[in-house]
């Protein structure tokens, strides 16, 4: 478990965490979200104690970092998966790093089975794919069977094969009763990972829900209608809580109707009607939603 109290960092005149309070729970994957310069990488860093708070504490499994008598085995930290310029091979990079834990090297070879970089282990880690490295970079967060994962942008330039092995395995650490927090600026694929999500916008708190009801509580459900009489469905479907705005020709996107009653409706008055879908927001939508004022770079819509 993850407890951050009323954590600020300031860098000079810039405040980039502002009273930012949360807890992290077990046996859950928590998305860590933001856009930009948020706060996020900065959090995490003051989680792992690589930067130090101006004001607020943060636990991890009821102890700050620093008093943590063996971090490797307490919190594993994938922050720079990049940061592995080694000319060691990946197993005795793993080994070094087991060396001055204290943890053997059987520990090492099983976390090179764990990954999947066995057939790679005995090659030089500094020119490893990203994808190989991402696999290197998480195999030394798990060396020391941590009960707590902190991952930051773990899929970050992943083929499809690594993404979706990264959120397999991430998955599978939540299961088993671990604490994962992970952050990442793919929407659709935090929506497949994550079970809870919290939103960080201008070094504060968005948002501190489970997914689904985020997305419940910032998007609203539509439907989509496709009709070579859509003005006679529109008519008849005005209400007080009723919104109709036609996206294309013949085609509309109606709020406050379950696709059920427009069918029903265009049924009753003898309309055709060629298409109709229920539509629900995602996280992206959510998102957007959310942070809408919190980005420090908006770009222009795009018609
Ligand atoms: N060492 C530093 N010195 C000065 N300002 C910093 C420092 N580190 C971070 N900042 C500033 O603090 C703010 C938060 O940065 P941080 O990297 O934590 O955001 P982030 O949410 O991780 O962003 P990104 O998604 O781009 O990684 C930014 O405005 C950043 O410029």
């Amino acid at each position: 478990m993850i407890v951050a109290e009323q954590l600020t960092k300031r860098f000079g005149d810039k405040t980039a965490v502002s009273n930012v309070s949360f807890t992290v729970q077990p046996g859950k994957v928590t998305g860590f979200l933001g856009p930009n310069g948020a706060g996020k990488s900065t959090t995490m860093r003051m989680i792992v104690g690589l930067d130090r708070p101006t004001s607020g504490t943060v636990t991890v499994g009821g102890q700050s970092y620093a008093h943590l008598r063996s971090p490797l085995t307490e919190v594993g930290v994938l922050l720079d998966a990049k940061a592995v310029h080694t000319g060691r091979s990946a197993r005795n990079h793993l080994r070094a790093m087991a060396a001055t834990h204290g943890i053997g090297r059987a520990r090492v070879d099983e976390v090179i089975e764990l990954t999947g970089i066995q057939s790679v282990a005995g090659k030089r880690a500094g020119k490893f794919s990203l994808g190989m490295g991402q696999r290197l970079g998480i195999a030394a967060a798990l060396l020391g069977d941590p009960r707590t994962l902190i991952l930051d942008e773990p899929v970050n330039g992943l083929d499809p094969e690594g993404v979706r092995w990264v959120r397999q395995f991430v998955r599978h650490l939540a299961a088993e009763g671990r604490t994962v927090l992970l952050s990442s600026h793919l929407m659709s694929e935090m929506a497949q990972t994550a079970d809870h999500v919290i939103v960080l916008g201008r070094g504060q708190v968005l948002a501190d829900a489970e997914l689904s009801e985020l997305v419940r509580a910032w998007t609203t459900n539509n439907v989509v209608v496709r009709s070579p009489r859509l003005s006679e469905l529109a008519a008849a479907l005005a209400g007080p809580d009723v919104t109709v705005t036609a996206s294309a020709p013949g085609v509309a996107e109606v709020s406050g109707v379950t696709a059920a009653s427009v069918g029903d409706l265009a049924a009753s008055l003898g309309i055709p009607v060629h298409e109709l879908t229920s539509r629900t927001g995602s996280l992206e939508d959510a998102y957007l939603a959310l942070t809408g004022d919190a980005v420090e770079y908006t770009s222009k819509e795009i018609a």
